[in-house]
């Protein structure tokens, strides 16, 4: 019997990848031998349509111990957190912030600890996001889950996670990121005893590096930088749980071995992970600043070219040099609907109150951008001197949809319900 353990990285993203934990599993020329070495079963994971444009199609061939469609029948699993119900609440106009999550008193895994806090479309529509937080204490233990429902962005901020896939493990600490596929199965273990994150699911089209047009071949997030892992498999049986979501609910199955039992496998429908801090930031050298999609890491597209089903940008640490100008993120009403949350240190448009772990949402033409004391100190500034802004990293999942907060957000204890009172004492200069 073996146990899994991380056995590397390959590096590129959305590369055809190949990778045997026993040399020689993999067949040559084809995919479906009639036996496969070693007793093996072929098995393909398709993450997009079979007739999806070659530049977008998505799939890999599995060649693991046992098929995946070896497991008891699924029946619904109670789960009153965890879910894709965004029309529970009125949408609303006003800016939102939440304190983080406090790490839970019971025994609580990844699974048990996801809570939903806001969303839009689902999986059935093929479009939106699910935006959830978690925070867990434990590693999950004889289970194994998968999204039928969309891929995982995983955006740790406290502690780190080991991802035992069915594909590989991905070792992830805060200011890393990973991205689980749609129908992968795996197993969250914490090597620090708790941990406290964010979650985007995607209904929409597959994450991809989004285009870089005029700024060039290079830059923003590298193709190079993603990891993925490479195979390795565990042979173990007992009795097991297997749980999905799937159409925005929880199920589970009873299994009696760990599907984590792919010895070797070859495509490119398969994790990621990508360090945040390897993001080559670009902003301006002369006046003003771009618009935050210049931070975009990756780009869920949506029907309409040019407006993402979901975009993720992030705001890391950088300098500030741009002269007669007023530094910090601007006034403005979007379009777009922006939910944020902060991974470490301070956001550069917020003096307090946007916290490590927490979160903010300001939806569609819901007006916001720096608080009082910011404006007041950045329009005082000296501009000779460059700024530089360190030991931060903020996040954003922006959405061409309204993010629609969940009830148990709205009623959350964390909620800020006097956030609204940062652009308060901002004062009137005007001067005829
Ligand atoms: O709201 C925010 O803080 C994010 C943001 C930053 C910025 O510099 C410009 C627009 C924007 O939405
Ligand atoms: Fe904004």
């Amino acid at each position: 019997m073996a146990t899994i353990v991380g056995k590397g990285y390959q590096s590129g993203f959305g590369n055809e990848f190949a990778s045997e934990a026993i040399p020689g599993v993999l067949p040559v020329g084809q995919n479906s031998p009639q036996r496969v070495t070693h007793g093996l079963y072929a098995e393909q994971l398709s993450g997009t349509a079979f007739t999806a444009p070659r530049h977008l199609n998505r799939r890999s061939w599995l060649y693991r111990i046992r098929p995946a469609a070896v497991h008891e029948p699924f029946a619904p699993l109670a789960h009153e957190r965890f879910h894709n119900r965004f029309d529970e609440a009125p949408a609303t106009p006003n800016q939102l912030r939440w304190d983080p999550l406090p790490l839970p008193e019971q025994p609580t895994d990844f699974v048990d600890g996801l809570v939903t806090i806001a969303g839009n479309g689902g999986a059935a529509e093929q479009g939106g996001i699910g935006i959830h937080l978690y925070a867990a204490n434990r590693s999950m233990q004889g289970r194994f889950f998968y999204d039928a429902d969309g891929e995982l962005l995983i955006v740790p901020q406290q502690g780190r996670l080991q991802l035992a896939t069915e594909l590989g493990v991905i070792e992830l600490e805060p200011q890393e990121i990973a991205v689980i596929p749609r129908g992968v199965r795996f197993r969250v273990e914490l090597p620090d005893g708790t941990a406290r994150g964010y979650v985007c699911e995607n209904f929409g089209a597959l994450l991809r590096l989004p285009e870089l047009g005029p700024i060039g071949s290079n830059g923003l997030a590298n193709a190079r930088d993603f990891l993925t892992p490479h195979a390795t498999w565990e042979d173990v049986e007992g009795a097991f749980e297997l749980v999905t979501k799937f159409q925005g609910t929880l199920w589970t199955a009873a299994i009696g071995h760990s599907p984590l039992d792919v010895v070797a496998w070859h495509g490119n429908y398969a994790p990621y992970k990508y360090d945040l801090r390897r993001f080559n930031t670009i902003g301006s050298i002369s006046v003003d600043h771009p618009d935050p999609c210049i931070f975009t890491v990756l780009t869920s597209a949506s029907d309409t070219p040019g407006t993402a089903n979901v975009d993720f940008a992030i705001f890391p640490p950088r300098w500030l040099v741009a002269q007669h100008t007023f530094r910090p993120p601007w006034f403005h009403r979007n379009v777009a609907s922006e939910f944020m949350g902060l991974i470490t240190g301070v956001y550069d448009a917020k003096a307090e109150g946007f916290v490590p772990g927490g979160a903010s949402l300001h939806n569609c033409m819901s007006a916001h951008g720096p608080d009082a004391a910011t404006f007041e100190k950045a329009t005082n500034a000296d501009l000779s001197k460059a700024d530089v802004i360190g030991g931060t990293m903020a996040f954003m999942f922006e959405t061409r949809k309204v993010i629609r907060p969940t009830r148990q957000a709205l009623g959350a204890p964390q909620l800020q319900r006097d956030y609204y009172r940062c652009w308060q004492d901002i004062r009137k200069h005007f001067a005829p």
